[in-house]
């Protein structure tokens, strides 16, 4: 992973960081890092996460999903982060399992995708860390309803992640359905390189140990000063900006299958800076089809965003044919991938020709291990940031909080006080 800062410095962008600010704040990073390194050592919650690369057990995962390692599709019951990390590899890597996310209970998305599923060569890989998340049970105990009423038996086809207790892990020793933990000390929103992402991966063949060594690459290169750490290079660039007034972040990569890696990274940032009001708000875009539409609002609009472009050096091209067509011929010289790189550095460079903040995070290609360096180097930036800012990185109660309304407007069991701000809500109406 490649990380240029130059179109974040002050003598380019404002708000932008000078160079003597980054050496003064490099001294801040290095206290970071070793309250890092021992969380990392003791494996405390969260920092935990950072060692996945090297604690993940990829063979136990194969073996594991090996029941269902037959599957044409995959259904992979799960929502934030128990989701997103798995969807970001379905989106990026090919694999001839078609793979598809219910992290949404919208009754009229499920039942249309379980209409067209041909449910007997379906695998159901069902993911929640706590396992009483009430969106993937629900969906769940949906999924299994309509395996069952199409005579297929879903205990042959499902594997299940969760953690060492809870309602999931009850029903999955019920049924002898093949468990993966999830790993202790690793919240959701961290845990793609573990269990939580890989089962998906494994069952969609994808190359366990090329991802890991994406994440290892980043982790050796973790070290007390920015300039020698990609990763914290841009954990603390994004700090730097953001308590200059970049309160907003816009990730745009440039390929395509990296869509959702923004939104993965978009609960990545937001759950774990959110909070003690400060917080640098994500925001999902996608390069070239975003210029079309967002683009004019980051040139020229507040000056409270910086912009993080990602895109891979290399990727399989396609040539534009040649026409004979007036005004158009230019594009016959070219192909898909020139003109994509082309709009990349003309958005780079027309963002910074107006002062306005951004930094570019390159990989080799859009593979396993050039996702793996992403997403574990966006996870240490991460954590950077929220050393850096002196929040608690690795909780979420404002999410909590919203779960526990719900559950308790539903009629769950147990004390929901959250839920009678339902009721008290102050209505002013028109209609
Ligand atoms: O894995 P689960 O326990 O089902 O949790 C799924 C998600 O639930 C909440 O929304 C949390 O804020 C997320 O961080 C978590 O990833």
């Amino acid at each position: 992973m490649y990380v240029d800062l130059g179109n974040a410095l002050s003598s380019v962008a404002s708000p932008g960081v000078s160079r003597e600010s980054l050496d003064r704040l490099d001294e801040d990073v290095a206290v970071a890092h070793e309250r890092i390194e021992r969380g990392r050592a003791n494996a405390e919650h969260g920092y935990a996460a950072l060692n996945l690369p090297g604690t993940a057990d990829p063979d136990a995962i194969k073996a594991t999903v090996e029941p269902v390692a037959d599957a044409e599709a995959l259904v992979i019951v799960g929502i934030g982060g128990s989701a997103l990390g798995a969807a970001t590899l379905a989106d990026a890597l090919d694999s001839e399992v078609d793979t598809y996310v219910l992290d949404n209970v919208d009754p009229e998305h499920t039942t249309a995708l379980l209409d067209d599923l041909p449910l007997s060569e379906t695998a159901i890989n069902v993911v929640s860390r706590s396992g009483t998340t009430a969106e993937t049970l629900a969906n769940f105990l949906v999924v299994r309803e309509a395996f069952e009423t199409a005579g297929v038996d879903w205990t042959e086809r499902t594997v299940v992640t969760t953690g060492e207790a809870g309602p999931l892990r009850d029903l999955a020793q019920k049924h002898d359905l093949p468990v993966l933990k999830v790993p202790d000390g690793v919240p959701g929103r961290f845990s793609v390189l573990s269990t939580v992402g890989l089962a998906a991966a494994a069952i969609r063949g994808d190359d366990l140990d090329a991802l890991l060594q994406g994440g290892r690459d980043v982790a050796e290169s973790l070290s007390g000063s920015l300039f020698e750490a990609p990763a914290y290079a841009y954990g603390a660039t994004t700090y730097a900006l953001d308590t200059r007034g970049a309160s907003v972040n816009a990730m745009m990569p440039y390929a395509e299958g990296l869509e959702t890696y923004a939104e993965w990274y978009a609960q990545l940032w937001a759950e774990s800076l959110g909070k003690d009001g400060l917080g640098q708000t994500p925001v999902r875009a996608l390069g070239a089809t975003d210029q079309h539409s967002q683009l004019q609002l980051y040139r020229a609009g507040p000056r409270n965003t910086m912009a993080t472009f990602v895109r891979p050096r290399e990727r399989i091209d396609r040539a534009i044919p040649a026409t004979d067509v007036d005004g158009l011929s230019y594009l016959g010289d070219a192909t898909l991938g020139e003109l994509l790189d082309a709009e990349f550095e003309a958005t780079e460079a027309s963002l910074a020709a107006a002062g306005r903040p951004n930094v570019r995070i390159e990989i080799e290609r859009v593979d396993e291990r050039g996702l793996g360096q992403l997403l574990y180097g966006l996870e240490a930036a991460c954590v950077l940031a929220g050393e850096l800012h002196g929040v608690d990185t690795f909780v979420q109660p404002a999410v909590e909080w919203g779960k526990n309304a719900a559950r308790g407007l539903l009629g769950a069991e147990g004390k929901f006080e959250e839920a009678r701000a339902v009721e008290e809500k102050t209505r002013l109406r028109v209609e």
